[in-house]
């Protein structure tokens, strides 16, 4: 299970817990030795030796997993299960040996896994880690589902340049389409560097249209985990695949008569590509594992950082696919040539970060304006917002200079030269030095950093957050 903690910023970071197991079991000499066992792995456990107080338990302990004994003194194990998979827990059940029916029942029941006594403590263990595995990434995977499917009427899309103004046109003409007709509405594409704003623009655009109160599904395809990526869109029937216990509709169908959002777009690996035009095509989703065909009504929104054109010309982005998503396209500018939007967004982060920390109202000086218009801003929007945040955080005066900003163009070297400069470097230091030359090659995107390094964007993620690099 992982917690969910709000940030400041966007983000969320999720920190690991204990998973609770509770065993039902009534051998009390067997169970002491599970559960000594299940601690030392670092479970936290309890044991019941009946059926009444397994259900005491339940409620008391909220188990994120149960070994469910099959004879029980007060009844059959089986009985108990139906509680356990109305509450999501995942259940191992323990059969007598060749007690065969118990154990198809309890699977066909929803259970996730079964064992026949006598059992090996350490055969045990491991089917335990295998399922936290998985239910780690479901978990993930359900909060990623969850998270995004209302979009907040509010959503602020800032800007006054020519650009944003011919985006928020582009917009209001895609809104006034789609109240006009139920037609299939076309694909829009959001093209741009990391941090300009393309998920602002996909929510701002489902907030404006007809089916705003429809959902709003954000996908992830750089983050989706490819083992699960294929089942996550399109959904499965139960049994189609090891751990398919029960049959789950995909996220492209999940998003209904609303807006699926595919951020990332350039991610999505090859095969999958030629599913997805198979559904944009024919507007239609099919499970794996089912052989019905279901109709996907939702607007589709992709986004990608990535030059879609160059990657299908080195084939890797297929050409169908980009020119199939390619009917609609919105360009985000980086804000470098944004003009008064730069100063604009300044001030709306700082009243923003004021609002949120009840702090009282600051002032830039003119040398911070100067600092905010002349500096480049590689990470666009994203980085200003967490400057301007930094800075009005921690300024106690009631101006904010170009000191308190501190943005790299005003140091006399970039934070790497001055890194390496402070030899004998640690390894710890050395590591520093390299993700943030990635990313400065990178232009402050992740994935091409950590290509670059030749690391998984999650490892570049995880690096990033131990040393404190935010972008
Ligand atoms: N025009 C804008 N008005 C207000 N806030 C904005 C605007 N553009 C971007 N932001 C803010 O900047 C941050 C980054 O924006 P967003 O996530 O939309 O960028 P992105 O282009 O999708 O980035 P990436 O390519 O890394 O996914 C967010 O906190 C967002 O709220």
């Amino acid at each position: 299970m992982l917690a969910q903690i709000s940030t400041t910023n966007d983000k969320s970071i999720h920190l690991p817990l204990k998973k609770k197991i509770l065993l039902v079991e009534d051998e009390v000499l067997f169970a002491k030795a599970v559960v000594k066992r299940l601690q030392k792995a670092g479970f936290e456990c309890e044991h019941a030796e009946t059926l009444h107080d397994a259900r005491l338990l339940i409620k008391q302990f909220e188990p994120d997993m149960a070994l469910l004994d099959m004879r029980l003194p007060d009844g059959n194990g089986l009985d108990l299960l139906s509680d356990f998979v109305a509450k999501n827990v995942n259940t191992i059940v323990m059969t007598a040996f060749g007690d065969v029916t118990d154990a198809v029942n309890a699977i066909k029941m929803g259970a996730i896994d079964y064992l026949k006594k006598p059992i090996d403590l350490e055969e045990l263990l491991l089917i335990i880690q295998k399922n936290e595995k998985t239910t780690d990434l479901q978990t993930s995977l359900d909060y990623s589902r969850q998270r995004d499917t209302v979009v907040n009427e509010s959503v602020q899309l800032i800007g006054e340049s020519a650009a944003m103004q011919s985006v928020r046109q582009q917009i209001a003409r895609i809104a006034q389409l789609s109240a006009l007709s139920d037609a299939v509405q076309p694909t829009v594409l959001i093209a741009g560097e990391t941090g300009t704003g393309k998920d602002v623009v996909a929510r701002y655009l489902h907030a404006h249209c007809e089916n705003r109160d429809k959902p709003f599904v954000h996908v992830d395809c750089a983050s989706l985990p490819s083992e699960l990526i294929e089942s996550e869109l399109f959904g499965h029937e139960k049994g189609a695949f090891t751990n398919a216990v029960a049959t789950r509709p995909g996220l492209i169908e999940s998003a209904e008569d609303g807006t699926l959002f595919l951020d990332e777009i350039g991610e999505l690996p090859l095969g999958l590509q030629a599913k997805l035009l198979n559904v944009l095509e024919r507007r239609m989703v099919r499970r794996l594992g089912s052989t019905k065909e279901r109709p996907v009504q939702a607007r589709i929104i992709a986004a990608t950082n990535r030059d879609l054109y160059e990657m299908s010309n080195e084939g890797r982005f297929r050409s169908d696919l980009y020119y199939r998503l390619n009917v609609i396209t919105m360009q985000m500018p980086p804000l470098r040539d944004r003009g008064q939007d730069i100063l604009l967004l300044a001030y709306y982060f700082k009243q923003l970060t004021e609002k949120r920390y009840a702090l009282p109202h600051h002032e830039f000086s003119s040398n911070a304006m100067m600092a905010i218009q002349s500096y480049d801003w590689p990470g666009n929007v994203r980085e200003m917002r967490h400057q301007i945040s930094r800075a009005v955080l921690m300024c106690t005066q009631p101006q904010i200079t170009d000191i308190d900003l501190g943005l790299p163009q005003s140091l006399t070297m970039s934070t790497t030269q001055a890194l390496a400069a402070e030899l004998p470097l640690t390894l710890e230091d050395a590591e520093k030095v390299m993700l943030l030359n990635a990313l400065e090659q990178a232009r402050n995107n992740v994935s091409k950093a950590a290509r670059i390094l030749g690391i998984t964007r999650m490892t570049m993620r995880y690096r990033m957050d131990k040393h404190g690099i935010a972008l």
